[in-house]
C-alpha cells in the first residue's frame, strides 16, 4: 500500500466560483438546457478544482467530492436506495431532491451543525441495497485523463445509514461498500475516504459495535484500497479507540473543533485537520504545527478540519473589502495553500497565547408579562378570527428587484429609484394578501437580498463580500457576512418598509427581523471572543430595532431564529449551556417589547426535537415551524407549549402547488391535536423561492381549507 500523501483537504466547494453549477442547474430544471449540458458544467467544475489544487501543490486529490445536487443523496443512488416511487420519473435523482408534480422530495435537513442541507435517506422494508458506483469510478477515471490520480470520497456506512435511520440495515450496506471497494482496488485507486462525521456525536454501545463490525469487516477485505476514515466537526471520543482498533490504515481527526487525543496512534497514519474548514480567519501557524507535532502516529498527514465545501472559494476576488480585514482572511484557495505550507515545514512550534475573554454586558431586565396578560392584551388589540391565516415573512424575489439591486450596485439606479421600486412590490404583495384573504401580513421582505445579510450590511461590526457564495441546499448559496468587529446598530433598519406596508392596509402587517443566533449562525464570526458575547452584541442590536419598530406602531413583530437548532453542540454534555446562552439572547432581543406587542418566532429545517424546551423559552406568544415537510412529527411534541403556534401547513421548498383538500386535510391533523384557538395557519416558511404564480395558487388553495374548518368550527 502507498503512503498517505502528505497534504490533503477533505472536499472542495463544487457549486463554482462564480456559481456556474447554480445556473446550470436551475437552467436544466427550467427545461432551458439538456442534462448533457448540465454534465459538461460539472466536468469543467471538476477539472478546474483538480488542476487549482495540484497546481498549488497539494498532494492528496479528493474526487467524487461533486455533487449535482447532494452527497448523501449520490450515496444512496450508489447503494440503491432509491425509492420505488421515484424510478420512473424523468430524472430520478432530481426527482428525489427536488420531488415532481406528482411526487413529493424526499425529506432535507441540516448536515450536523453546518447551514448545509442533504437529502435524508429512505430506507424501508422496500430498499434493496444493490451498488451502482458508477459515479465514483467516472470522477476516477476523469481525474486520471486529466493527469491526476485521487482518491475518491464517499460517505461512510455508519454516518449514512444512522442519517436514514437504519442503521440495522449494516450488513447489506456493508456488502456493497466491499463491492466499491473491490471496484475501486481494480481500478488502482490506491486511497479512499469514508467520511463518518456522525462519531463526533455521543454513540450508543450498539453504535459503537456497529463502527467496529463496519470496519473490521471492511478492513479484513483483500482486495482494496487503503482505507482512510474522515471525522470531522469535534472530537472523536469514544469512536477513537474503536476505529483505532480496526484495519484501517488513516484516521481523519478535527484539530480545530477537536483536541489532540492522547492516544498514542502508532501503526496509524493521522489526518490532521488543522485547517478550519469552517472559517474564513487565517490559520495560526503556531497552533497548527502544535498540534501537528503532539499527534502520536506513524505518520502525520495535515489536512482541514472538514471539507471547504463550507467556505468561499477565493478572497482574492473580494477586492472591495478593506485591506485590515483581507489580511485576517482565508477562503477555499487560501487554506489550501496553508495546508501545503504546512506540510512542508518539520511540524516544530509552540502554542499561542490565548485570546482575551470579554465579559457580557448586564441582561436587560424582563419586560414582559406573562403568557396571559399578554394574550389578553393581544387578542384586544388585533381582533384576529380563529385559526389566523399568515406567511412566514418574504414573498417571492423576481429577476427585477434581484437586477435593481445589481444596477444600485453598479451605480446605474439611484437610490431613490430603487426605493421606489421596493415600494411597488411591497405594494403590490399587500394588494395580493389582501384579495387572498390572509389575516396578519407581511411586507414581503423584497429589500432583502437575504435575511441575514440584510441585516449584517445595516449593523457595524459585519463586512459582507461580492463572491463569497457558499451552498446551502442544490442550486442554492448564500453569502455568509463576515463578523469581525464589535457589533452595533447605528440606525433603524427594517422601520421604514414596515410603516410603509402597515399605511397600506387596515390589517396588521407584521414587522419582520432575523435573531441574534440566526445572524450569527449564519456568519463567520471573529474567533477572539465567545461566541455567547457575540451573541448578546448582536441581541441588544435587535432589541433596538424592536423597541423603534414598536414605537412606529408594529403591533405584531416576529423575530426568526431558524438556525436555533443549529448552534447546538453535537455533544450533549456541551449542549444545555449553550441552549440556556441562546435562549438568554433571544429573551434580550425581544423582551423590551410591550404586553400589547405580539412576538412571532419562527423555525425551520431542523429536526426541532432536541431543543422543543428551548423553543418553549423562548417565550414567544407565536410560534410557527416548519411541520409539513417534516411530516408533522413535531405536532405532539409542541402541544403542550400553551401559546399560539403555526405547524406548517405546506411545504414550500418544492414547486407544487398544495390542494386545498390536502391542505385541509393537513388542518384536521392539526386541530386534532393543538387547541384550535391557539393554532394559526401558515406555510412551513418564507416564499421567497417561489414563484407568484405557485405562491397564489397556494395560498388560495391554504385560505379555501381554512374556510371550510373556520364554517365547521361556527356550525
Ligand atoms: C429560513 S427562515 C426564513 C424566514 C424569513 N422571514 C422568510 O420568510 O424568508
Ligand atoms: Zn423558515
Amino acid at each position: 500500500m502507498s503512503a498517505f500523501p502528505k497534504s490533503t483537504v477533505l472536499g472542495y466547494p463544487r457549486i463554482g466560483p462564480r456559481r456556474e453549477l447554480k445556473r446550470a442547474l436551475e437552467s436544466y430544471w427550467d427545461g432551458r438546457s439538456s442534462r448533457a449540458e448540465l454534465e459538461r458544467t460539472g466536468a469543467e467544475l471538476r477539472e478546474r478544482t483538480w488542476r487549482d489544487l495540484a497546481r498549488l501543490g497539494l498532494e492528496g486529490l479528493p474526487s467524487n467530492t461533486f455533487s449535482l445536487y447532494d452527497q448523501v443523496l449520490d450515496t444512496a443512488v450508489l447503494l440503491g436506495a432509491v425509492p420505488s416511487r421515484y424510478r420512473d420519473a424523468d430524472d430520478p435523482y432530481f426527482a428525489m431532491a427536488r420531488g415532481t408534480d406528482g411526487l413529493a422530495p424526499l425529506r432535507m435537513t441540516k448536515w450536523f451543525d453546518t447551514n448545509y442541507h442533504y437529502i435524508v435517506p429512505e430506507i424501508g422494508p422496500d430498499t434493496v441495497f444493490k451498488l451502482d458506483a458508477a459515479k465514483p469510478l467516472a470522477e476516477v477515471r476523469e481525474a486520471r485523463a486529466l493527469g491526476h490520480e485521487t482518491r475518491p470520497v464517499v460517505v461512510g456506512p455508519v454516518t449514512f445509514l444512522l442519517l436514514g435511520s437504519a442503521l440495522d440495515r449494516l450488513e447489506e450496506a456493508l456488502a456493497c461498500y466491499a463491492e466499491l471497494l473491490a471496484a475501486l482496488a481494480a481500478e488502482g485507486v490506491a486511497w479512499v475516504q469514508l467520511d463518518e462525521p456522525a462519531l463526533v456525536g455521543d454513540r450508543t454501545p450498539e453504535e459503537l459495535a456497529a463502527v467496529r463490525t463496519a470496519y473490521d469487516r471492511l478492513g479484513a477485505l483483500s482486495e482494496r484500497p487503503g482505507l482512510f476514515v474522515a471525522s470531522y466537526f469535534g472530537d472523536l471520543g469514544e469512536s477513537l479507540p474503536v476505529l483505532a482498533g480496526t484495519p484501517v490504515e488513516a484516521i481523519g481527526i478535527d484539530l480545530v473543533r477537536g483536541a489532540v487525543p492522547a492516544a498514542d496512534l502508532t501503526g496509524k497514519t493521522v489526518v490532521a485537520g488543522v485547517v478550519s474548514g469552517r472559517d474564513v480567519w487565517r490559520t495560526s501557524p503556531e497552533r497548527a504545527l502544535a498540534a501537528l507535532a503532539s499527534v502520536r502516529a506513524s505518520r502525520v498527514t495535515v489536512s482541514t478540519s472538514c471539507s471547504l465545501q463550507h467556505v468561499p472559494y477565493d478572497v482574492s476576488a473580494e477586492s472591495d473589502l478593506d485591506p485590515a480585514l483581507r489580511e485576517r482572511l482565508a477562503f477555499a484557495e487560501q487554506k489550501v495553500a496553508e495546508v501545503v505550507a504546512l506540510a512542508a515545514t518539520g511540524f516544530h512550534g509552540t502554542a499561542p497565547a490565548r485570546p482575551s475573554v470579554a465579559l457580557a454586558g448586564p441582561v436587560p431586565a424582563e419586560g414582559r408579562g406573562p403568557y396571559a396578560v399578554r394574550a389578553a392584551a393581544q387578542a384586544e388589540h388585533l381582533r384576529l378570527p380563529p385559526l389566523p391565516i399568515t406567511t412566514i415573512g418574504s414573498f417571492p424575489q423576481t429577476g427585477e428587484l434581484r437586477a435593481a439591486r445589481a444596477a444600485v450596485t453598479a451605480g446605474t439606479l439611484s437610490r431613490a429609484d430603487y426605493e421606489r421600486r421596493v415600494e411597488a412590490e411591497i405594494e403590490h404583495v399587500i394588494r395580493l394578501q389582501e384579495r387572498l384573504g390572509l389575516d396578519v401580513l407581511v411586507h414581503g421582505e423584497p429589500e432583502r437580498n437575504d435575511m441575514v445579510q440584510y441585516f449584517a450590511e445595516h449593523l457595524d461590526g459585519f463586512a459582507v463580500t461580492k463572491n463569497g457564495w457558499v451552498q446551502s441546499y442544490g442550486s442554492r448559496c448564500t453569502r455568509p457576512p463576515i463578523l469581525h468587529g464589535d457589533v452595533g446598530r447605528p440606525e433603524p433598519i427594517t422601520v421604514r418598509w414596515a410603516t410603509y406596508a402597515q399605511s397600506l392596509t387596515d390589517k396588521p402587517v407584521k414587522g419582520m427581523l432575523t435573531g441574534p443566533v440566526t445572524i450569527v449562525a449564519w456568519s463567520f464570526v471573529r474567533d477572539d471572543l465567545p461566541l455567547r458575547d457575540v451573541v448578546f452584541q448582536v441581541a441588544d442590536a435587535v432589541r433596538d430595532e424592536v423597541r423603534d419598530l414598536e414605537a412606529a406602531g408594529v403591533s405584531i413583530i416576529q423575530v426568526d431564529e431558524p438556525a436555533l437548532r443549529e448552534l447546538l453542540p453535537l455533544r450533549r454534555a456541551a449542549q444545555a449551556d449553550y441552549l440556556e446562552w441562546a435562549v438568554a439572547a433571544y429573551r434580550r432581543a425581544t423582551s423590551g417589547a410591550s404586553d400589547r406587542t405580539q412576538i412571532h418566532t419562527h423555525l425551520c429545517y431542523s429536526d426541532a426535537d432536541q431543543i422543543l424546551a428551548a423553543i418553549d423559552g423562548l417565550d414567544a406568544d407565536v410560534t410557527t415551524i416548519e411541520s409539513a415537510r417534516s411530516g408533522a412529527r413535531i405536532l405532539g411534541a409542541v402541544s403542550s407549549f400553551g401559546r399560539g403556534l403555526g405547524p406548517g401547513v405546506y411545504d414550500i421548498h418544492s414547486p407544487r402547488v398544495p390542494g386545498a383538500g390536502e391542505v385541509e386535510e393537513s388542518l384536521r391533523g392539526i386541530v386534532g391535536v393543538l387547541p384550535v384557538e391557539r393554532v394559526w395557519v401558515n406555510p412551513d416558511c418564507g416564499l421567497k423561492t417561489r414563484t407568484y404564480e405557485e405562491v397564489e395558487a397556494s395560498l388560495t388553495n391554504v385560505v379555501t381549507a381554512t374556510r371550510r374548518l373556520r364554517a365547521g368550527l361556527q356550525a
